[in-house]
């Protein structure tokens, strides 16, 4: 496509990751025609150095685990596991970061691809530098979408950059398992890289400031915390980084505010993202480079108003808006982001009120996610405390995992936690934790049953399988009482 100097479109999004791509498709599917603008690997972060090859550092020493906790299969295990063939299985889920497959999915859907950066130049105008520095320039009849996602964040530790830290690409891409790791940060990716580095080999130790998955129901960052520290972890709550140094042989040095220092060979931060906007041209919208960006409930840019820019061409889904750093999130938004972009272009009905077609209105409270620690985490809608903070009356019901029928059968052992937040004042649930082997598929029925609002006195009716996990429901229904 290099070469084409001007070329217009119904629909022009910059960045080609999960939500980039999605936005595309259902404008496309919608009848209108899209182009996407991608500087790195279609696929974006969660292809390449997120998601996927995170999960897949994980999963192997999981069902490790899982065996371990049952007699008779224990016993047929014979080895460790295999480090190298863990990594090897992560390159291919990673597509050996190459990205053909999806380019090829871009192809068959009708897409077009700018390879490139994509800054905005003008209203509904899109410029495309491609590494050989030609320049396209790109025209929407109808909707400019940024779906830049975002970065890591680095902290202001003294030393960090020179001594090479890893972000989250470089401890989801690792070549090799580091000896010793050490983490900064205690949120959802040094948990889950804590976990995944124990397993493979590493001696962990993690700086965790404000504590392990602090914005979660207290439960879970306590059983995380026990369950890092059993597999050989040390974890410092409370303790901050205050300056890294690498030496020539190569051994990387923290010091911490509590503590000895920290001797490791890598140091991996995670401390949050940052939007990628520094470099898209919102000088160009009248808004400041480097923000994040505010949307409202159709996903279009809003300004200090609170309204949409004027002429309402920009929109803005995914990671860059902050809503919520979650892929399936921010795939939501992409359908809610393209299909309301082609109502708009044929002045058809727009449906954004609550539930509408045309709203990503879950992003509010009701996100569901999963933490692929050990044990996992799985959440969707309010903690308790969140629910207090928003004025909600609420009863709160917690209920051992591990005393469920099902859960005793799953492992020898199974320990867990579930607890459900009920809205006293419409009988509804409002915020449901699990922590416990497995738990990840079992958080969809607690988002159906959230979002869907259903009556305390319905879900008496929905009745788990026998003996099964899914069993909590009805304990925490007769913990709460009829
Ligand atoms: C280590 C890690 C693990 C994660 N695990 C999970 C998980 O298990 N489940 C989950 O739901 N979420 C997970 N996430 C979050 C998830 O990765 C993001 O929410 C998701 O990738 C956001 O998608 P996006 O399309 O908005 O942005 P991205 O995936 O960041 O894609 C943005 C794309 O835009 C491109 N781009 C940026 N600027 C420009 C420009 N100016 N011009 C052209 N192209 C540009 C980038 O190259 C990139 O390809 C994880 C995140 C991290 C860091
Ligand atoms: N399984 C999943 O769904 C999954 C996995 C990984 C990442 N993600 C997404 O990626 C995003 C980024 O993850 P993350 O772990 O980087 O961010 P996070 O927001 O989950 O956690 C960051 C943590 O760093 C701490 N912190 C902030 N500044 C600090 C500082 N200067 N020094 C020490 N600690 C500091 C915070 O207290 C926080 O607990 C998350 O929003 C998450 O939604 C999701």
């Amino acid at each position: 496509m290099n070469g084409v100097s001007a070329r217009t479109y119904d629909v022009v999004v910059i960045g080609a990751g999960p939500v980039g791509e999605n936005v595309a498709d259902r404008v496309v599917r919608g009848g209108l025609s899209a182009a996407v603008v991608e500087r790195e690997l279609v696929g974006g972060e969660c292809s390449y150095w997120a998601c996927m090859p995170t999960k897949a550092l994980l999963r192997s020493a999981a069902a490790l685990r899982a065996v371990r906790q049952l007699p008779g299969a224990r016993e047929a295990i014979t080895g460790a596991l295999d480090a190298e063939a863990v990594l090897a299985r992560r390159d291919a889920f990673a597509s050996h970061w190459k990205d053909e497959g999806q380019v090829s999915w871009l192809d068959s859907a009708g897409i077009a691809l700018f390879r490139g950066q994509g800054r905005i130049s003008g209203e509904r105008a899109v410029e495309v530098v491609a590494q050989d520095g030609s320049v396209t320039s790109l025209t929407a009849r109808h909707a400019v979408v940024v779906a830049t996602g975002s970065s890591a964040l680095l902290p202001d530790v003294p030393g960090l950059a020179e001594a090479g830290a890893w972000t989250s690409r470089e401890a989801a891409a690792a070549a090799a398992v580091p000896g010793r790791l050490a983490v900064i940060g205690g949120g959802v990716v040094a948990s889950e890289m804590a976990t995944a580095f124990a397993a493979l080999g590493s001696r962990v130790t993690m700086l965790a400031r404000d504590g392990v998955l602090p914005t979660w129901e207290p439960f879970v960052g306590e059983r995380v915390t026990a369950s890092l520290r059993e597999a050989g972890v040390t974890v410092r709550l409370g303790a901050e980084a205050g300056a890294v140094k690498r030496a020539d042989d190569g051994t990387v040095q923290v010091t911490s505010t509590s503590g000895e220092p920290i001797e490791a060979d890598e140091v991996l931060v995670a401390i949050g993202r940052r939007p990628n906007t520094l470099d898209i041209g919102l000088e160009q919208v009248g808004l400041e480079p480097g923000g994040w960006l505010a949307v409202d409930d159709t996903l279009q840019v809003t300004g200090e108003d609170g309204q949409a820019l004027s002429g309402g061409w920009l929109y803005a889904a995914g990671d860059v808006n902050r809503r919520a750093l979650l892929t399936h999130q921010g795939k939501y938004q992409a359908r809610a982001a393209g299909d309301v972009i082609v109502a708009r272009a044929r002045s058809a009905v727009v449906e954004e009120g609550r539930w509408g077609r045309h709203a990503a209105v879950a992003d509010e409270r009701w996100v569901p996610q999963v933490v692929f620690t050990e044990p996992e985490v799985a959440s969707v809608g309010l903690t308790a405390a969140a629910a207090e903070a928003a004025g909600l009356r609420t009863r709160v019901v917690d209920y051992d995992l591990g005393a469920v029928a099902g859960s005793a059968l799953h492992a020898n052992g199974y320990q867990g936690c579930a607890r459900m937040v009920v809205d006293e004042d419409r009988k509804v649930i409002v915020g449901f934790t699990l922590v416990g082997p497995d738990v990840a598929e079992l958080l969809h029925a607690a988002t159906i049953a959230i979002v869907g609002e259903v009556p305390l006195d319905r879900l008496w009716h929905a009745v788990p399988a026998y003996p099964t996990v899914s069993e909590v429901w009805l304990r925490l229904l007769e913990t709460y009482g009829r």
